[in-house]
């Protein structure tokens, strides 16, 4: 039933939907983004004015209901996004995936194109607002290229933060290359709750929420930049959270348009930029600082990952990328520098067996570190909070 559903289907179903002005049909109105079917799940973005966004959701209840109501459909995950002005000129480039909704899929690694003018591209950042309700303090771990370790670390310091008494829970927001539902051991799906909320999956006493869960690993990741965004949105709104103390986002690597926006749209209280040791990978690492400074995201400090190998055999140390790089860079920056996590056997086999070495071994040497950094980096979110800076706001949620 579900093979025969087609974005054609949905986006007729669609055009029974008026927009914000009832001048037209949203789909003719061009403000439908990309439509991503996964067996019987819908998902698509709707762009609207930002400063309509509280009045319109409405107009996005009434989209979903449409679509639910087709044979085949199970959910329907539709967001409201201020990725541009509605009715702006075709040749933005903005506008692109929405208005060509059959366009050939954007590829992992390219970055998303639509985020390019997200909404602050143009506007000063973060100007007052709220933050999530629940949810004391929200961290960003970020890299500034891939495969530096930044999952790994993201979920240990989660992890460690536990450790800490405090109520933590992990977002994945790296949903080109979810990491999550390995690195906790996690599959199936979340639970929907009354309220269209979905409760989080729940591993080593984290709340833990991943696109991973509701989009099959083998699933080509298309979203673009629109859907990249209100994917993190609506994680962020629409799961039951509960009670937090912080929650930890991992970030996609990189510091392209789509890593911008949402550096800017989800209300942060710091980021942790994680790097390896080596002169190429700080270059990027300090792209990536750039880009939180840029948004007005305090930036907590650097982790240096991989500092030292150390042999499980011998026990001996060697600097295989060098060491002490990070530290460097940070106090040339002028930002904390967190500490320095051993390469190690453990924490790849750890994290391959979706038992992190900070649950798995929390006496090791490297969980130590990892608790180390987490205690430092909690002290500095206290720090920056306690400097007046206006709270940030998600620009384009209800
Ligand atoms: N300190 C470490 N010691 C040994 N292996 C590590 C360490 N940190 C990370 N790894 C390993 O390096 C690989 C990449 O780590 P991870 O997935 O956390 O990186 P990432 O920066 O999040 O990558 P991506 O860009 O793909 O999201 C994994 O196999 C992980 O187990």
């Amino acid at each position: 039933m579900t093979e025969t559903l087609t974005k054609d289907q949905i986006l007729a179903a669609l055009k029974g939907v008026k927009g914000p002005d009832l001048s037209d049909n949203i789909v003719a109105l061009g403000l439908v983004s990309e439509v991503v079917i996964n067996k019987g799940k819908v998902y698509f973005a709707i762009s609207v004015d930002p400063a309509r966004a509280p009045e319109l959701e409405g107009l996005r209840q009434a989209a979903a209901t449409v679509v639910e109501g087709l044979p085949g459909v199970t959910s329907a995950m539709v967001t409201l996004t201020a990725d541009r002005e509605p009715g702006s000129a075709d040749t933005s480039p903005v506008s692109t995936p929405r208005r060509a909704p059959q366009a050939a899929p954007t590829p992992k690694s390219e970055p998303a194109p639509a985020a390019a003018k997200a909404p602050g591209a143009s506007q000063p950042p973060r100007q007052g607002g709220g933050g999530i309700p629940g949810i004391r303090k929200i961290i960003a771990v970020a890299s500034g290229k891939g495969g530096v370790g930044k999952s790994t670390t993201a979920v240990n310091i989660a992890l460690a933060f536990k450790d800490q008494g405090l109520k933590v829970g992990i977002l994945d927001a790296d949903i080109y290359g979810p990491s999550m539902p390995r690195l906790l051991g996690l599959s199936g799906q979340p639970q929907q709750l009354a309220g269209n909320k979905l409760d989080p999956m729940r591993r080593h006493g984290v709340k833990v929420m991943s696109m991973g869960f509701l989009v099959d690993e083998e699933t080509p990741m298309i979203w673009r930049g629109p859907m990249v965004i209100s994917a993190i949105s609506q994680m962020l709104k629409d799961v039951a959270w509960g009670e937090l103390d912080v929650l930890v986002v991992d970030m996609p690597p990189g510091t392209g348009d789509a890593q911008l926006t949402m550096a800017q749209q989800v209300p942060l209280a710091g980021a942790v930029i994680v790097s390896t040791p080596q002169d190429l990978a700080l270059i990027d690492a300090r792209k990536g600082l750039n880009m939180f400074t840029k948004v007005n995201v305090p930036v907590l400090g650097i982790v240096e990952n991989m500092s030292t190998f150390i042999c499980p055999h011998c026990g001996g140390r060697s600097d295989i990328f060098g060491h002490g790089g990070a530290k460097e860079e940070a106090e040339k920056l002028g930002v904390p520098f967190l500490g320095e996590v051993p390469l190690t056997m453990a924490v790849r086999e750890t994290s391959d067996s979706g038992e992190p070495v900070v649950a798995s071994d929390p006496d090791s040497e490297v969980s130590k570190a990892y608790r180390d950094i987490a205690r430092t980096a909690w002290a500095e979110i206290e720090r920056a909070s306690s400097d007046a800076r206006p709270a940030p706001k998600i620009v384009m949620e209800t």
